[in-house]
Order: C-alpha cells, then structure tokens, then sequence
C-alpha cells in the first residue's frame, strides 16, 4: 500500500545498493535454487513434507519453484528452535532488540530494489509498488525498534508501605500466517512487534508467494537475532494446521480470507490461544458533490487498482452522489482506461498480472454475473494479452468500471479481490451511511468531501476499523490497521499492537506480616 514519507530522507542507502545478479534481473529468468525453509538461521529442507507445491511468475505463467510443504516434524523443528532462541531473546534488554531491529531496517533499505523485484517476479505488482511496500516494510521494523525501549510496566502504591508493579512480558513462539497480496509486508508488519517484544516467531507465507519472506530471514540473522527466533515453514492448509495447533506456540496472528480466518479461530480456541485476524473486506467509498473531484477521482483508483486490485481494505462500494454522478464516472473511466498494463518489472508499468490463472477467471466470472445481473461494463474486466511474447501466458486482465449497480448484487455485497470498481449513486447522507454499513465486512471506508463536520460526522457513523477522509489507502505504519465485524479483530501497526503480542504480569509485593484470617 501506499505511505508517506518515502526515502527522502535514505537516498544514500538507496544508490548504495547492493550490486548483483538482481539488478540485472528481468522478467522469465529468475527461478529458485536454495531451499525456502529457513530454521536456526538458515535456509534448509524440510525433514518430512506434507505434499509439494509450485510458485509462479504471474507475468509469464513460468514456474519458478517446486516445493515440499513442511509437515509435522519439520514444524516441531521449528518450534523447538523457536523456543531455544526465545529463551535468549527474551532476556534482552528493550534496548538492545531496539539496536538489533533498527540494523535489519536499514538493510532491508540497502536491499529496497532487490527485494522489490523478487516481490514482483513471485506476485506480480508493479515494481513501481513493490519498492512502496518495501518502504512500509523497514519503517514498521524501525517504528518498532523506537518502541522496544519504552516498554514497561507500572508500579502501585498499596496500603502499609506494601506496593505492586506490573511487567510487560512477551508470549513466546507467535505463528504468522500470511496472504499472497503482500508477502514481505505482511510478513514484516508481524514480525516487527512480534520481535520488539521479546517473541520468537513462525512465519509460514502462501504457497503462492514462497520467495520474498527468506530474504527478511536472512536480514534477520544478518542484523543480529539469535538463530532460530525467525523461523520459516513453507506449505498451505496442512502446514499452517499443524502450526496452530502446537502446543508450544502461543499466539497467531492471521492475514488472509474470512473462512479460514473462521478455521483458526476454531483451532486457537483448542489451545485458548489469542488470535489477531486480518481478514478480507467489501469497503465503501462515499464521495459527496462537494468533493475536490480531482482528489476523489485520484482516491477512487487508489481505492480500487493498486496490486491489480488484490487489496484486502479496497473500496470496491464506490458511493457517488447524483449530482456529480456523470462527471466523476467519465472522469474515472477515462483514467482508467489509461492504466498502463503489462511487464511488472518495466519502471512505466503500473499494473502487472493477477496472482494465478484459476483467481483471474475468478475475478472474469463475477463480471459476468455481473452483466447478467444487470451492471454495465464501462470498460475493462476482460482479458489483456501484452504484445511482448513472453508474457502472453501471463495472467492480465483489463481493470474494470462497473455502473449501473445495485446493492444486491453479487459484485457489491462480495469480495472480488481483481480490479473491479462498482459505482452506485445515491442521495443524501443517511441514506448513503445505512448502505455502507449494509454487509458483513468492516474493514475500511473512505468519504471524499469538503465538509469538515460532515466528513467527521459520517466517518463516526461508518462501521469500519480503518476510515480515511480526502484520501484511500494511505498507511503509515503509526496508525493502527484492523477490521470490524467479520473482516477480523486485534490491530496491525500502531501503538497498540504492543497489546497483542505481550501480556501483563501482576505483582503484589507485602511489607509487612501476613495478615490471615485462619
Ligand atoms: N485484513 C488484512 O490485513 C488482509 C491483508 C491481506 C489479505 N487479506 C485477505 O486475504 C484474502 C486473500 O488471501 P488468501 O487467498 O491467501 O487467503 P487464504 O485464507 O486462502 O490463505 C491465507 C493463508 O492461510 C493459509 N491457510 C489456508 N488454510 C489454512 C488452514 N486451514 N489452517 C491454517 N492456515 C491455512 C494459506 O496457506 C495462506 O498462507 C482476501 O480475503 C484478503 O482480503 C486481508
Ligand atoms: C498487509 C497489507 C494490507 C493490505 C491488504 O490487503
């Protein structure tokens, strides 16, 4: 996603870049050659399977990794080596994991273009939005190495001289599960307040997306973590089962669809475990006619495109009010239609293929239904074959303007997750609040207005967790990021994530005599 700030401040490091056979790398030549397990700080097979898996490059349909899904010795393995390292970690000083996190930041910034590319290649985004994801990546890692240090607790004056404190403690192995939308980031946002707390952790990444996540390992040991805190299983359902229910991880922290989002719920309260999910999401986004419509038309592709759509708190519910109804739609078409699509890894290309071939027919099929259901193709939703021969077995499609839809139909009540914006109209702002709120999700929303009451006024109504006013899918990693109702609980980013991966130790000391009534 998006932030502010950028690398201004780093374009040193940025020239400094590492040279190597990344910088030369284009799209169909990079394939696989290490193991992508990575266990006591270093990559390794895993010492039984529970199946095998291919990874793609979504730009050619190439494979570029064949893998063995890790099965129930190689997660003991890890969570073993997890608990070893724990027990050094944990010992640490605030301070000194504070020193260790801000070291991996600044490689990760040394490593921006590489790790980018990498990102790119397996996921397919432009490299023009990988680089952004990155830049979210190490400033998650150093907004919580300023934070390691100022942990503590409190201390409590009682009665007689007696007193209490608390500690802020950590809750030792965490299990992170990740989506295939943002690997690196996802995988950061996790570990970073995992780590500054004093955890180990075990991340398992999607069968989709195996590749990026090793090289945040590596960094990690690079930087300094004892081997082992930063663990790495490959593998899908099977893997991440096993994961959940080991008794020796004591927390999971979830990124991904809303049924699975259920399963672990189900698994986690097996072992009373805390569970964070970050789960999908159907956003609206209400644009009022008194808008800056240059602004609300910028925010509304931003809402809509980035990562080829596949963004979990997309604004798909685009709300306009009928008075600019026709200007706002013919402007947004018309920049749509202009979205440079093809290569990832081209500097010009600003959107590159979906994640896979059965997930672009997916996206196709609800356009489908949606025709049928009485929606009208501005234009897009069909599929792009780029003149470059060797990206014709690539998964492109054309991002699509819905209009003339409805609130029941199946392309606004469901997640799409593929670029597909549906536009509805409507007319006053109760009317409009009521229909936003109308589903099950509640991860994001967005208004576009100049009225400042107004803007206030709704963004209090909406039942969402992450609300943006004259702006979309903007996310400095100070603010919190969570859903409402079925897009999940628990918060990425922000102060509070310290919440969810420590737990609070009470202390009663006496100074007196025991007073006892036996
Ligand atoms: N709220 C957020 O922050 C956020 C961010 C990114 C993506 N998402 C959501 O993720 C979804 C797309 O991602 P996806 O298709 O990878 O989701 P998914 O639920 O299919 O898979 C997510 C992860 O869970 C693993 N998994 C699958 N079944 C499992 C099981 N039974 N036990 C344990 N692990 C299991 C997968 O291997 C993968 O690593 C969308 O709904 C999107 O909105 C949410
Ligand atoms: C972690 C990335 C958040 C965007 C959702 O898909």
């Amino acid at each position: 996603m998006f932030f502010r700030g950028g690398l201004v401040a780093f374009s040193p490091c940025v020239r400094a870049l590492r040279p190597g056979p990344v910088a030369a790398m284009n799209t169909g030549s990079f394939v696989v050659s290490q193991p992508l397990n990575y266990r006591g700080g270093a990559r390794v097979e895993p010492v039984d399977a529970s199946g095998t898996e291919k990874a793609f490059e979504p730009a050619t349909g190439r494979v570029i990794a064949t893998f063995a899904c890790s099965g129930e010795k190689e997660v003991n393995l890890a969570v073993q080596d997890a608990k070893a390292a724990f027990k050094i970690w944990s010992q640490k000083s605030g301070m000194e994991r504070c020193r260790v996190l801000l070291e991996a930041a600044r490689i990760i910034r040394e490593r921006r273009d590489e790790i980018a590319t990498v990102e790119t290649i397996n996921n397919g985004k432009s490299i023009f939005e990988a680089r952004w994801d990155v830049d979210t990546s190490w400033q998650c890692l150093e907004y919580y190495a300023g934070l390691a240090g100022s942990m503590a607790g409190e201390h409590i004056q009682l009665p007689g001289g007696s007193f209490g404190y608390t500690r802020r403690e950590p809750l030792g192995v965490c299990v992170g599960i990740g989506a295939w939308n943002y690997p690196f980031q996802i995988a950061c946002w996790k570990s970073a307040p995992a780590l500054a707390c004093g955890n180990a952790m075990i991340f398992k990444p999607s069968p989709f997306t195996p590749v990026s996540v090793l090289l945040l390992a590596e960094i990690y040991t690079e930087a300094g973590v004892p081997p082992g805190l930063f663990n790495v299983v490959q593998g899908g359902a099977a893997t991440g089962q096993f994961l959940c229910l080991h008794r020796d991880v004591a927390k999971v922290s979830f990124t991904g669809s809303v049924p699975t989002g259920s399963k672990i719920m189900e698994m986690a309260a097996k072992g009373i475990k805390p569970i964070t999910l970050e789960l999908g999401g159907k956003s609206p986004l209400i644009i009022f006619s008194d808008c800056d419509l240059e602004n609300a038309v910028k925010g509304a592709l931003m809402a809509n495109f980035l990562t080829q759509g596949e963004v979990c708190c997309n604004g798909t519910r685009v709300f306009v009010q009928k008075e600019i109804l026709e200007k706002f739609t013919k402007e947004v078409v018309k920049r749509t239609q202009g979205i440079k699509i093809g290569d990832p890894l081209l500097e010009g290309t600003r959107m590159g293929p979906l994640i896979n071939r059965p997930h672009l027919e997916r996206v196709l099929g609800f356009i489908k239904l949606a025709k049928e259901q009485g929606a009208k193709v501005l234009c897009g939703g069909d599929v792009f074959v780029p003149e470059d021969p060797k990206l014709k077995d690539g998964y492109y499609m054309r991002p699509c303007v819905l209009t003339d839809c409805r609130d029941d139909m199946t392309c606004v009540r469901e997640e799409i997750f593929g670029p597909v914006m549906s536009i509805l109209s409507f007319d006053t702002e109760a009317e409009v609040l009521e229909r936003a709120n109308n589903t099950t999700f509640g991860l994001a929303a967005g208004v576009f207005t100049r009225d400042i009451q107004r803007a206030h006024r709704v963004v209090a109504g909406l039942q969402a967790g992450m609300c943006f006013i004259n702006n979309y899918n903007v996310s400095p990693v100070e603010l919190p990021f969570g859903g409402y109702k079925k897009s999940g609980f628990g918060r990425e980013n922000g102060r509070v994530t310290i919440e969810y991966y420590s737990q609070l130790k009470t202390v009663c000391v006496e100074m007196g005599d025991v007073e006892s009534a036996f």
